[in-house]
């Protein structure tokens, strides 16, 4: 089984009133294979975040099946799904909530803890690997306020990795950066990708969607079409040349 991620006539609707509602997402089947590089675009509203929270299982669906690695996760108690998320899922938001009272080494730290699977030196080696392999390795004792905003989301990045989940979800997780910065967290996670982790993104930049395999493009709660992109293996002329070849696709479907 090859699917990382696989989704069946996924529907998502909220209520509207008695008898009305409003369909989010509209019988969904997608499959997210092992390793891949997924970007998901789309004009505003037209479901992006909804599809991304529901694979992971941050939100349920209305009707039809979410699997991960072959398990339904729809149906799972609350308890066990949290579980899924903190072992085997990392996420990385445009904004990042940390905890001001603990240090970056121990924010990042702290889903370790929680999983309870690894021990206090282990938790700190592997902590402090992450933050030497984004580039922040000398920040490990500073509090939040002592990172700049490409710090904090470099941290975001390793906290997300701590439990080496097998898929990372991010929802524009450059949204908040200068394009400098930016440049560096896609540098990041092309790294984590080669090392063999599934990445699905939600964006609205093509700069950060050509980096990926395949861009699905989403339009009123439907994935209405998907341009596949094969792996990127670095250096600007080929990126800019991917995103050249998606900005055309993009205007062609949307
Ligand atoms: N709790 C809710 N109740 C009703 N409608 C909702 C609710 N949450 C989201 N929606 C609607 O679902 C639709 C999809 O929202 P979603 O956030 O997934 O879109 P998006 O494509 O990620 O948008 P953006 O790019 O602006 O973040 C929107 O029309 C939104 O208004």
């Amino acid at each position: 089984m090859n699917a990382v991620l696989e989704t069946q006539n996924l529907n998502k609707w909220y209520p509207l009133g008695r008898n009305m509602r409003v369909n989010v997402l509209q019988d969904i089947d997608l499959e997210i294979r092992r390793g891949e590089f997924v970007a998901i675009m789309g004009p505003s509203g037209s479901g992006k975040s909804t599809l991304l929270y529901t694979i992971s299982g941050m939100d349920r669906a209305s009707s039809g099946r979410v699997c991960f690695n072959g398990r339904e996760i729809s149906s799972l108690q609350e308890k066990e799904l949290s579980r899924l998320r903190l072992g085997k899922m990392g996420f990385i938001f445009q904004q990042i909530h940390l905890l001001k009272n603990l240090n970056l080494l121990d924010n990042i730290s702290l889903p370790a803890y929680a999983e309870g699977v690894r021990g206090r030196s282990e938790i700190d080696r592997r902590a402090r690997y992450l933050m030497e392999r984004t580039g922040i390795g000398s920040l490990a004792g500073n509090s939040v306020d002592q990172a700049s905003g490409g710090q904090l989301q470099r941290v975001g990045i390793c906290r997300s990795l701590i439990n080496e989940p097998a898929v990372i979800f991010g929802d524009e997780p450059t949204g908040a950066l200068d394009s400098g910065s930016a440049a560096e967290i896609l540098d990041i996670l092309k790294d984590v990708h080669s090392g063999g982790t599934t990445i699905v993104l939600v964006t609205h930049d093509s700069r950060v969607a050509a980096r990926s395999e395949r861009v699905l493009f989403m339009l009123d709660g439907r994935i209405q079409g998907e341009k596949k992109l094969g792996t990127f293996t670095g250096g600007n002329s080929e990126a800019r040349a991917r995103q050249e070849n998606l900005n055309a696709w993009l205007a062609e479907v949307g």
